[in-house]
């Protein structure tokens, strides 16, 4: 695909889609709640399609049209034995959290993925839930896929986990919603908690103290209805692009703004970014609202720590946002990147490079000198079939002089299937 470059500005309203997280763990809850459950503005994204197909392989009845969803729910213990193989497609929050809804079911399923997913690690889920007594083998002793596992009767467990991973905390806690007593995870840095609170809209309790987060199960859930506020890592795509182009202003509605999330907003404003939020609601269970930004002359920042786990999914588009920036960026303590759909640390560092950008890979992360002008001669990046790779490269183009082709764009459709529609709406 041609990608338009050198844009003179970006302007006008974005309705960015529904959070993926949120959206996966709503269809997740509401198969294993007794009743129905409706969701309004679900990502109908490729991974999310894949949570979907695996619950309905269980014998849960889900009907979806576009962005509304109605899941009939099978409550505890209610999924039947699938007679096929459970594919994750490219989703890792499908894997490791229906593992973790897995463990806690008296039969048999195998889980499988795509070539990216085959390549991520599994057993930072399959060892806990093995502990709690789930008999799960796959490739290298079920740390990789394909997985197979027999579920059954479980017991609690107090987890210390080593890494600051939603995924991790969610296995866990779903097996523990099936298991007799206080099953808990303790976390070296909080990390995104939409289990936590999804868990509580649909009548369940959850103990949270500082890092440790606990569940006493058996829990029995009701159905309920959701509204899935708009992506605010979809929406970070806008946010970059809002600040570094010429003469812009875009206005994003309806995003999200869970505080284990708005890492990139904090590092907008800290660059100087001139970011608003306007009409915040819903603070009782997933808040949102609309962000405005503005072209804006941008300062190098320091990123580390617990700063991280707010803002993963957006250290590629943040990468170019400091190429942007007067001075030195360095993004450290973020080695996660390197299991995600893939090695972003050398996916974003090597395509940055061929529009020109200062740019230097670490061991947990990276360096960025800015601020440069980015230009190519016909250069040709590619996705590397990691849609955040993808939606990047989008957007560094946009401030390249030249021409640049970019390879393999269908990969945005894993989390944003109208993103070029967007991108084109503002230009
Ligand atoms: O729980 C979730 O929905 C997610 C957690 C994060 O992964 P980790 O749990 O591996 O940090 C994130 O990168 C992923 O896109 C979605
Ligand atoms: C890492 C991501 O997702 P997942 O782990 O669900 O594949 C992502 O969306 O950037």
């Amino acid at each position: 695909m041609q990608l338009r470059t050198n844009v003179s500005s970006l302007q006008g309203i974005i309705h960015v889609p529904g959070d993926k997280s949120i959206s996966h763990r709503a269809v997740m809850l509401g198969a294993i709640a007794h009743g129905t459950t409706t969701i309004e503005n679900f990502l109908p994204g490729e991974d999310c399609l894949s949570t979907i197909d695996c619950f309905r392989k269980m014998g849960v009845v889900i009907k979806q049209d576009g962005s509304h969803v109605v899941v009939e729910g099978k409550g505890q213990g209610g999924l039947q034995e699938p007679s096929d193989i459970l594919h994750v497609g490219n989703s890792g929050t499908t894997a490791r959290l229906l593992l973790g809804i897995l463990a806690g079911c008296p039969f048999h399923a195998c889980l499988i993925g795509d070539e990216s997913i085959a390549k991520r690690p599994m057993g930072r889920v399959t060892k806990p839930l093995k502990m709690m007594g789930a008999r799960i083998d796959g490739r290298e002793h079920g740390n990789y896929t394909p997985i197979s596992i027999r579920g059954g009767e479980l017991q609690p467990i107090h987890y210390e986990s080593p890494v600051a991973s939603a995924q991790v905390k969610s296995a866990i806690l779903l097996a523990g919603l099936a298991t007799d007593g206080t099953t808990a995870v303790t976390e070296p840095n909080r990390s995104r908690d939409h289990t936590e609170r999804m868990i509580r809209l649909f009548g369940g309790n959850v103990a949270v103290d500082g890092l440790t987060v606990a569940v006493t199960g058996p829990q029995q859930l009701a159905g309920t209805s959701i509204y899935v506020p708009g992506d605010i890592s979809s929406a970070a795509f806008f946010l970059v692009a809002g600040a570094v182009v010429p003469n812009s202003e875009i206005t994003l509605k309806n995003v999200g703004l869970n505080p284990t999330r708005t890492g990139i907003i904090d590092v907008l404003q800290k660059m100087g970014a001139d970011i608003t939020i306007a009409n915040v609601r819903n603070e009782q269970t997933e808040p949102f609202g609309d962000i405005t930004v503005r072209t804006s002359r941008l300062a190098a920042t320091e990123i580390s720590g617990e700063l991280i786990p707010r803002l993963i999914d957006e250290i590629p588009i943040i990468a170019l946002l400091a190429t942007q920036a007067e001075g030195t960026t360095v993004i450290k303590d973020a080695s996660e990147l390197k299991v995600k759909e893939t090695n972003r640390i050398d996916t974003v560092v090597t395509e940055l490079r061929k529009l020109g950008a200062e740019i230097e890979a670490t061991e947990d992360g990276m360096i960025i000198h800015g601020k440069s002008a980015l230009k190519a001669e016909k250069a040709v990046v590619d996705s590397h079939g990691d849609h955040r790779i993808g939606m990047m490269l989008a957007i560094a183009a946009c401030i390249t002089k030249g021409a640049v082709h970019l390879k393999r764009p269908e990969a945005v459709a894993v989390s944003y299937p109208a993103f070029f529609d967007h991108l084109h709406s503002l230009i």
